[in-house]
């Protein structure tokens, strides 16, 4: 940046050799002293500064490109590598579009600064502080008469820096608000024509847009008069010389020569400083930027360490655990084992708390107060790329990648071989499905989204779990995709799944879950009772009735397909 800026500060000097040659010409013509060869002398000067200056400038303007793109794609991958940190919470609870608006929009506002700001501006006020010497070297009166009106257009152009802060901030804000918007529009078409939302959902964008459009008119309007009246008053630096220099003159106090490289140097100073506050507009939107960036990647961090710890087994415990999203607290002081090497069931009504005990397994949020313990260790205090070694995660969220499908099974373990992925697939009974596609393993999952049902995709992320060599598979049953075909094809991939590893399983079908080793019963973020099924249906009247639900709905299910 700094080659950037040494590079454009010489190309302006190189800009200064035409007004010299002009000055040279005009004094030559007046005095008489003008040859041919004086002409052709000044015009190689004009041309050659010209041509240096476009040189220098374009050299500089690539240097600074270089950088800036270069800090723009750091910028990015920090915040792309601090959202894998940060609790999954700030996540949950930032809109995408807002991440994608900071991310893609905010990161691009300091390109125009960071590629054009520092050499440009470093130059443009360098320009000007070089004529304003010389001027004062040829004759400080006339540099004072030229440089009257100066001091007097800046005072009009701070007048649009008033509230400068807030404005910019309102408009970072109204333009981010207009990018999640949309993002959220685009994210829920579906919902919003299944639900008739077209009007009200259109509504939220349409009001958006318009907050973005009123804010930024709202801009102009307070800063047009005082950017109008600035611009007009700092290029007049002839109102103040030609009087003054005339005057001079008449008293021969000045030669002619003098006079007329005077007024066409001064000539020089407006522009290259005009172009500098165009660039110094540039620094509250700098400001607002980095602020915003900045608040991201300052977010309190999941702490962990980076060395790996010794695990001595593969058996969880919770001990006194606590958590709350927010302030509220939505596990209250749970403590139990799941049975390592064994099956262990989750169960309870609806927001009792289940899903959120398998999040805090694998290390998703921090205990309020509490320890969950893994291989003898607080989880806290095992680096997270070694918990995850040990941990299959799978959740009712089947995302895929818009990658091959191969290589979305092959993310449970990068090293696998195709016959490992294709073997994977298999056991996960989605290699018939798989094979039926026009391009097989190799389909897009974006080519082949529209054609993937919900089991079919839960069976692709299954397979993506049975290829990764974990010794605990969490898994949060879906409860959605209960057509009998893809249940018992789902099922049978589950089986594969959790063949000789500890299994702790968010039930929501009670079926499935009859023959664990334990059944963990929650009610409203409490561990209620635990034992096996038969010890249950004994002892916890709240599993008796959720047993009796899942009978119910299964004999009416049955009574269904039979009708
Ligand atoms: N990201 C979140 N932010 C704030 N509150 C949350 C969040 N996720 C869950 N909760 C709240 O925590 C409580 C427990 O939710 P959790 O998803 O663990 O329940 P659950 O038993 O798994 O429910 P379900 O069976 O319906 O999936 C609920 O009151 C829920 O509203």
């Amino acid at each position: 940046m700094l080659v950037a800026i040494l590079l454009a500060v010489i190309g302006v000097l190189c800009g200064v050799a035409p007004y010299f040659a002009l000055a040279g010409i005009l004094s030559g013509l007046v005095q008489n002293t003008l040859t041919a060869e004086r002409i052709f002398c000044y015009v190689g000067i004009a041309v050659l500064g010209e041509t240096l200056k476009m040189l220098f400038n374009t050299v500089s303007s690539l240097k600074a490109h270089r950088v800036a793109y270069h800090i723009l794609g750091n910028i990015r991958c920090k915040l792309a590598e601090k959202m894998m940190r940060v609790p999954m919470g700030v996540m949950v609870d930032t809109p995408s579009g807002k991440l994608k608006a900071m991310v893609v929009d905010t990161v691009d506002k300091l390109e125009q600064p960071l590629a054009h700001m520092l050499p440009e501006i470093t130059a443009n006020v360098f320009t000007p502080l070089c004529i304003i010497i010389l001027l004062f070297i040829l004759d400080w009166r006339m540099a004072l008469a030229c440089m009257i009106v100066i001091p007097i257009g800046f005072l009009l152009l701070m007048g649009q820096m008033k509230d400068y802060k807030n404005r910019s901030d309102r408009y970072i804000e109204a333009s981010s608000n207009m990018d999640s918007s949309l993002v959220e529009y685009v994210n829920g078409i579906e919902v919003i024509k299944t639900f008739s939302q077209t009007g009200k959902s259109f509504q939220k964008f349409s009001d958006a847009v318009k907050n973005y459009h009123d804010t930024t008119l709202d801009w102009w309007k307070n800063t047009w008069l005082y950017s109008a009246l600035g611009l007009t008053v700092i290029p007049a630096t002839l109102v103040g010389g030609i009087p003054v220099g005339a005057y001079l003159l008449m008293q021969g106090s000045i030669s002619f020569s003098i006079y007329i490289t005077c007024l066409i140097l001064s000539l020089g100073i407006a522009g290259p400083l005009i172009q500098a506050t165009y660039y110094a507009d540039n620094f509250a939107v700098v400001d607002a930027s980095i602020r915003q960036v900045g608040n991201f990647l300052d977010e309190q961090e999941l702490v962990r360490p980076s060395k790996e710890v010794l695990l001595t087994d593969d058996g969880f415990h919770f001990e006194h655990v606590s958590f709350g999203y927010d302030k509220k607290e939505v596990l209250h002081d749970i403590t139990f084992s799941p049975v390592a090497g064994g099956k262990t069931a989750i169960v309870g009504p609806s927001g009792s708390g289940k899903s959120t005990i398998t999040k805090l397994m694998a290390g998703f949020w921090d205990v309020t107060s509490g320890h969950i313990i893994y291989g003898g260790q607080d989880i806290r205090n095992i680096p997270t790329s070694q918990l995850m070694k040990h941990i299959s995660f799978v959740s009712q969220d089947n995302f895929l990648f818009n990658i091959s499908i191969k290589e979305n099974i092959r993310m449970g373990n990068p090293c696998a071989t195709d016959e490992e992925v294709l073997a994977a697939a298999k056991a996960a009974r989605c290699d018939e499905f798989i094979s039926k596609m026009e391009y097989g393993y190799d389909t897009l999952v974006g080519d082949a989204g529209g054609k993937l049902s919900g089991g079919e995709r839960q069976r692709i992320t299954i397979a993506r779990a049975i290829l990764k060599p974990a010794d605990v598979v969490i898994l949060d049953e879906a409860s959605a995709y209960a057509d009998p075909e893809n249940e018992v094809y789902i099922e049978e991939a589950i089986n594969e799944l959790v063949k000789d590893k500890t299994l702790i399983v968010v039930a929501h079908r009670l079926e499935t879950i009859e023959n664990s080793d334990k059944i963990v019963v929650v009610d409203q973020g409490k561990i209620v009772a635990e034992g096996t099924q038969s010890e249950l249906l004994k002892n916890c009247a709240l599993y008796k009735r959720l047993w009796n639900e899942t009978i119910l709905t299964s004999e009416r299910k049955r009574g269904d397909c039979n009708a």
